[in-house]
């Protein structure tokens, strides 16, 4: 795993969204996994500037996102449907039919992280998974205890998790309490990550990731064992690591 050390948001923004046009520009036909929260929100906007400016084309990208609440309609303004489609697909030219966001409406939940497993193996699988991390270390909206091998499934969201989200409901009875969410498996099996880590309420989490062993206590951990995977950090989120260039 490398990190690359950044000096606040804005650059930890910058230095993914460049990373991302660059990969976009070099593979039209990319499958892009994204990732919703506040985190990424920076990258999205980024994206949108460089669409604006140099006309970098979307048109044969396919994207799956991690994860979505159970129970929130598409125009909800809290469900990851209509975060996705607010903060960048419809800024964008990417065709909403190459877009995936598994539906947390449907009576048949089963069914629909078995079919989302299956288009994301139909279309080869991820080339690059963005990623952001729960302060306990989740990764989509695996918490802790997931087990390594899940595929896309249906989770109880963990109490800090729904308080943690809590910020973008009226209340905090309004956060769902369950999701659907790619496995660690499926999250595992994309040929590149990119974790972005930022602010000073993740410092906890950069440093078990850090520093911890590689653990189902602590999902994001298992990112030390892939090949391709790449933290970009600010420098509030990593104060509590010490000696960050080992990670290097
Ligand atoms: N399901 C999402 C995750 O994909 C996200 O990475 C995490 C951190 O969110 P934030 O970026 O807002 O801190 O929380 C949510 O629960």
């Amino acid at each position: 795993m490398k990190i690359i050390e950044v000096k606040n948001y804005q650059e930890m923004s910058q230095t993914a969204a460049k990373y991302i046009i660059n990969k976009v520009k070099n593979s039209p036909k990319l499958t892009l996994g994204l990732a919703t929260g506040g985190t990424p929100t920076g990258v999205y906007q980024q994206l949108i500037e460089d669409y604006k400016q140099n006309h970098t084309s979307y048109a044969h990208v396919t994207s799956f996102n991690l994860d979505e609440y159970i129970g929130l309609a598409k125009d909800n303004p809290n469900s990851y449907y209509h975060y996705m489609v607010e903060n960048l697909f419809k800024h964008i030219n990417i065709a909403p039919e190459h877009t995936h966001i598994p539906s947390g409406m449907n009576l048949d939940l089963q069914a629909v992280c078995n079919e989302y497993e299956s288009k994301i193996l139909e279309q080869g699988g991820i080339d690059l998974q963005l990623l952001g991390i729960g302060s306990n270390g989740h990764i989509g909206f695996n918490e802790p205890g997931t087990s390594f091998q899940a595929k896309t499934h249906v989770v109880d969201l963990a109490p800090s998790t729904r308080e943690a989200n809590a910020r973008y409901f009226n209340k905090i009875e309004e956060v769902p309490t369950q999701a659907i969410t790619m496995g660690i498996q499926t999250i595992f099996k994309s040929k590149e990550i990119l974790l972005l880590i930022s602010g000073k309420e993740k410092q906890d989490a950069m440093a078990k990731l850090l520093n911890g062993d590689v653990t189902e206590s602590f999902p994001a951990s298992i990112l030390k064992q892939h090949p391709n995977a790449t933290v970009i950090a600010d420098e509030k989120a990593l104060l509590g690591v010490k000696n960050v260039s080992l990670f290097k």
